[in-house]
């Protein structure tokens, strides 16, 4: 034995004594995919290879910041800019030099994560941070029968829970919240928090630097934004000038002119010119002890800053701009959006924010806990000792549960609250029904193209979805453009639902071949839809009823297909009497 393999060899004959034999001897067999490889997936993997696990693969989309430091342990300074889950691999490799661990740097959503690749595995255990890939592992799961391990943790709350297909809740049994939207005329016109503010201006930063899409809250402003980008010779900083008096100033005077929208309780906003920002050079007071980045900046600042941002995106960044999207870690975008929402918050006498706040806030931030992370990946391997338990018991008949975090103030004492995995939601539109009912604002405008990216990926989480009508294909993922290649497959990406034939009370099937998935969806024109909430035109309704209605819609359709299969009978028969009878 080398002196790396001895601690691992030590620690094994500690792990056998509790475990027992046979539960030592499942460990050691499983072979597990873990993905993600950030704060609770850090804890995670050192935890399986201390607790005898030696055949892990490692999916993980990042490579390392500096701000992870703090708490993905296995990462240092030396590491930053290295993909996570290499960097990781390497780490607990040198627990246990005997493992095998995989490494892959990539979305769990690439297709070579597909189907094929997860049916490799005994168990899926998740450390990810964010719904879209928890549902995309959760149908994949389910599609090729394995369970699952999902984990999560905000602040000082935790949970880790199994799913099992057929067995238990899957992760989209119980719809989750979803993130709030705002009606469109508080962020176009009437904003009255930062929230509302910070929202506008991560859509000003995809609008002015990112590609064309429809469905921008500030859309309508493309052209006029396009027009100050497209100067010859563009200068940035004079591109930022130009955008400020034209958002700041003009605009502004032009809405303080409606007078309708503002009272007492609600007055005009006040135009800001960019020489004028820079006389209010005055700071609120702040606390001498708090960090430049808490304190909130002067009106100066931030129109300086505003227009700095925009300069670095030509100075530094000119090949990205029409692909940039906002993102709270990227210092120039971050910057960028900061300086507007606080212009604005100043044109509407909001009070305006720290970087720090507004970077809380434009992320969605709560701030990770480590410890939290620890405890949650901690219980991971616990639920995951019970799964590999379960042989020949359900899932919910085992020891397996769901368990809650809560501290420093726990309910009833107790930090950790487990509770009975639930069965699964008959209605589900993911392990249940598969069947959702979608309200579509208008079928004459809603074009298929649109409707597959913003319903059936934007909102039932497909990845590469088919939509089939009638039978026939009516949008495939490999032809999202209108052109002569769509053409030649009978595809028109541009057709409205209409022009496919599609009514209300229509019926369409969804297959995602990324996730093993598929869906039937009732369709519903609601001309009524409003327009503040359902700015893309159409309302998902998943699960409850659904199912009964396309059960209904198939009954119908059968009974159509029967009474025409029964009138061409009758026909035949008809006919064969009379050639019965022209032959007698
Ligand atoms: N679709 C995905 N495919 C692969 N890995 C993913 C995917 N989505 C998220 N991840 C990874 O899941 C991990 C989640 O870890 P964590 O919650 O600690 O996030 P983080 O980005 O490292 O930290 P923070 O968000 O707090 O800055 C991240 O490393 C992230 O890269
Ligand atoms: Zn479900």
């Amino acid at each position: 034995m080398t002196a790396s393999e001895a601690p691992a060899a030590a620690g094994d004959a500690a792990v056998k004594t509790v475990l027992g034999e046979e539960r030592f001897a499942a460990v050691q067999q499983a072979k597990l995919l873990v993905v993600g490889a950030g704060g609770i997936g850090c804890e995670l993997l050192k935890n399986l290879v201390l607790t005898g696990f030696r055949d892990i693969e490692v999916v993980d989309l990042d490579t390392i910041d500096v701000s992870n430091l703090n708490r993905q342990f296995l990462f240092r300074r030396a590491h930053v800019d290295r993909p996570k889950s290499v960097v990781a691999a390497e780490a607990v490799k040198q627990f246990r030099p005997d493992a095998k661990i995989l490494s892959h740097h990539g979305n769990v959503k690439d297709s070579q994560f597909g189907l094929e690749f997860v049916s490799k595995f005994d168990v899926v255990v998740n450390a990810l941070d964010n719904l879209e890939a928890r549902r995309h592992v959760n149908r994949l799961c389910l599609a090729a029968e394995r369970p699952l391990l999902e984990a999560g943790s905000t602040g000082h709350l935790g949970q880790v829970t199994v799913i099992r297909k057929g067995e238990t809740e899957c992760f989209e049994c119980q719809a989750k919240p979803s993130q709030k939207v705002y009606p469109f005329c508080t962020i176009r016109s009437t904003p009255e928090k930062p929230v509302h503010c910070l929202t506008w201006a991560k859509n000003l930063f995809d609008l002015c630097f990112g590609p064309e899409d429809e469905s921008n809250l500030l859309a309508d402003l493309a052209a006029e934004m396009r027009q100050f980008q497209s100067q010859e010779a563009v200068d940035g900083e004079d591109v930022g000038k130009r955008i400020f008096k034209n958002l700041f100033e003009d605009d502004i005077k032009k809405q303080a002119r409606l007078e309708d929208l503002w009272s007492e309780a609600r007055p005009a906003p006040a135009p800001l010119g960019f020489e004028e920002a820079l006389t209010k050079a005055e700071r609120t007071a702040d606390a001498e002890d708090k960090l430049e980045t808490q304190k909130v900046p002067s009106v100066a600042q931030d129109a300086q800053g505003f227009v700095a941002s925009v300069a670095k995106m030509y100075s530094e960044r000119r090949e990205l701009i029409g692909q940039s999207s906002f993102s709270k870690d990227d210092p120039v975008s971050m910057d960028f959006v900061h300086c507007a929402a606080n212009l604005r918050m100043q044109n509407y006498r909001i009070a305006r924010l720290s970087r720090w706040d507004a970077q809380s806030i434009a992320g969605s931030i709560i701030p990770a806990v480590a410890s939290t992370n620890a405890i949650v990946a901690g219980l991971e391997v616990v639920q995951l000792l019970h799964v590999l338990q379960s042989k020949g018991k359900t899932m919910r008949d085992g020891r397996a549960r769901t368990v809650w975090v809560r501290y420093p103030e726990p309910s009833r004492k107790k930090i950790l609250q487990p509770s009975s995995l639930q069965a699964p939601n008959p209605d589900c539109f993911v392990c249940g029904s598969r069947t959702a009912r979608v309200a579509v604002k208008s079928l004459v405008d809603c074009k298929i193209a649109a409707f597959a990216k913003g319903c059936i990926q934007g909102q039932l989480g497909a990845v590469r979805p088919a939509l089939y009508a009638n039978g026939s294909c009516i949008f495939d993922p490999e032809y999202p453009e209108p052109g002569p290649d769509a053409e030649e497959e009978g595809l028109h990406p541009e057709w409205s639902l209409t022009e496919w034939g599609l009514g209300s009370g229509s019926l369409l099937q969804v297959e995602d071949e990324g996730q093993g998935w598929s869906i039937n969806l009732v369709l519903r024109e609601e001309p009524d839809l409003d327009e503040q909430h359902f700015p893309n035109g159409f309302k998902v309704e998943a699960g409850a009823g659904a199912g009964e209605e396309a059960a209904k819609d198939m009954a119908e359709k059968k009974r159509k297909a029967d009474a025409e299969a029964a009138e061409v009978n009758a026909a035949k028969k008809a006919t064969l009497d009379a050639n019965t009878v022209a032959v007698d």
